[in-house]
């Protein structure tokens, strides 16, 4: 049995069933997720690609309790999105999320410090004796806690936007094309960092990406295309994930567009 097995038989971190999500009616009416059904197994990197515009975004923003579904079921653990007022899923957010967005996202005014505690200092609980501490030696930024976010570089942002993501031990890290804004090399070190949540401290993290080198970091790969899950790749390679990704861009497409 494989590591990979031995995850599976852990109940999923989050999932979807039969998720549907419609954006507008009549005329303008677009199915972003047609029918989705998918595990996101406990300890586990996932990666989430698909051309432009086939409901990668939805399904992030869906199961992390930022929007709703139209019909289906998303869960974190156990609760059931659906269930839930607008004050609990905020508070579901804040305590069993991660989130690390494109654009950084911190707060310009706070230091690195403060940044990476801001979470914790919002939701008015104590961080866990020793993790900050751990969390500022993995992102290798002891040297710049006094520092604000505009006195670093992208990747530096980006590290200290993963710690924040971790700082509360939260269920599950979503990661918004983490790397889009990094040169390779700044991406790679944030590419393992997340790794290392899920592997080293057992986080699940959950990334929707374009980029087929970052989603080779992901213990699997989900194919989104026209808001259905067509294929799935474990240990992927940035290889195999390009050439997956051409076959969306096959003769039919290519003639349609000439
Ligand atoms: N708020 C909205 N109102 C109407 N349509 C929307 C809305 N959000 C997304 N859509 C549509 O839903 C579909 C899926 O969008 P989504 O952003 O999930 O795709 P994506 O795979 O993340 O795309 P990209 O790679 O370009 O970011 C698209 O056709 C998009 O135009």
């Amino acid at each position: 049995m494989t590591a990979a097995d031995t995850v599976r038989t852990i109940a999923p971190a989050a999932q979807v069933r039969d998720a549907v999500k419609v954006y507008g009616s009549g005329d303008t009416e677009v199915r972003a997720l047609d029918g989705v059904t998918v595990d996101f197994p406990a300890g586990r990197f996932t990666a989430i690609m698909g051309p432009s515009g086939s409901g990668k975004s939805t399904l992030m923003h869906c199961v992390a309790g930022l929007d709703t579904l139209t019909s289906g079921s998303a869960y974190i653990g156990d609760t059931e999105l659906g269930t839930l007022g607008d004050r609990q899923l905020t508070l579901l957010r804040r305590e069993r999320i991660g989130f690390v967005f494109q654009s950084f996202n911190l707060v310009p005014t706070l230091t690195v410090a403060e940044n990476i505690t801001l979470p914790l200092d919002l939701a008015g609980t104590r961080p866990e004796p020793g993790l900050i501490d751990e969390l500022i030696d993995v992102i290798g930024l002891r040297d710049r806690l006094r520092h604000r976010p505009s006195q670093l570089s992208g990747g530096q942002q980006q590290r200290v936007a993963v710690a924040r993501a971790l700082a509360g031990r939260p269920d599950v890290v979503f990661a918004d094309e983490p790397t889009g804004n990094l040169d390779s090399r700044s991406g790679a070190e944030v590419l393992e960092l997340l790794g290392d949540a899920a592997h080293g401290m057992g986080r699940t993290v959950v990334m929707v990406t374009h980029d087929p080198v970052a989603a080779s970091h992901a213990d699997e790969v989900l194919f989104l295309a026209d808001g259905r899950l067509v294929d799935r790749m474990e240990r992927p390679t940035a290889d195999r994930v390009l050439d997956r990704m051409k076959e969306f861009d096959g003769p039919s497409r290519q003639e349609a567009r000439s």
